[in-house]
């Protein structure tokens, strides 16, 4: 359908963030949450518990995964709408190790690098690792300038 589904998922420790250096495909060269798309048979906080494993080497108990932010995408001239569901967790198994797609790195949650991250990213991130939780739609022009967006903060999804 024109309407695809994607995971980002956080990993916070304290005042730190677990981003990863996407090192090819889409959003290659920007830093990010571990995510990807959602497989048939899975539900959106196991694929992505699933792409952080994959991607980080990670294990995230469920229970400690939650939902907080609801993310859109359109693109001109492109039919398609990313619906991105974005997770945070709070604890975690595991060193964080590079895979073919993702280098992992810690960052304090104050010094986020978002000159390298999607330009989306200031405008929600933010609110979500301050606990807040987020309902957003941006439209793009290719993948560098947003043309328009709403972004609110909800008390619940
Ligand atoms: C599987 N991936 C996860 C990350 N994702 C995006 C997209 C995004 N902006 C959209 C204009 C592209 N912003 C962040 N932070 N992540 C796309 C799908």
């Amino acid at each position: 359908s024109l309407r695809k589904l994607y995971t980002i998922i956080f990993v916070r420790e304290g005042t730190r963030v677990l981003l990863g250096y996407k090192k090819r495909g889409f959003g290659q060269g920007r830093w990010n949450g571990f995510g990807g798309k959602v497989e048939s048979g899975e539900t959106v906080k196991e694929g992505a518990v699933r792409e952080l494993k994959e991607e980080a080497g990670i294990d995230v108990p469920h229970q400690d995964v939650e939902k907080v932010a609801d993310l859109e995408f359109t693109f001109e001239g492109e039919k398609t709408l990313m619906h991105v569901h974005v997770f945070l967790a709070q604890a975690f198994t595991g060193t964080p190790t590079e895979s073919e797609e993702m280098r992992p790195r810690w960052f304090s949650v104050d010094e986020l690098p978002f000159s390298d991250m999607w330009p989306d990213d200031h405008m929600w991130l933010p609110v979500v690792l301050r606990g807040g939780k987020v309902r957003a739609a941006f439209h793009f022009r290719g993948h560098n300038d947003i043309l328009s967006q709403r972004v609110e903060e909800v008390d619940a999804f």
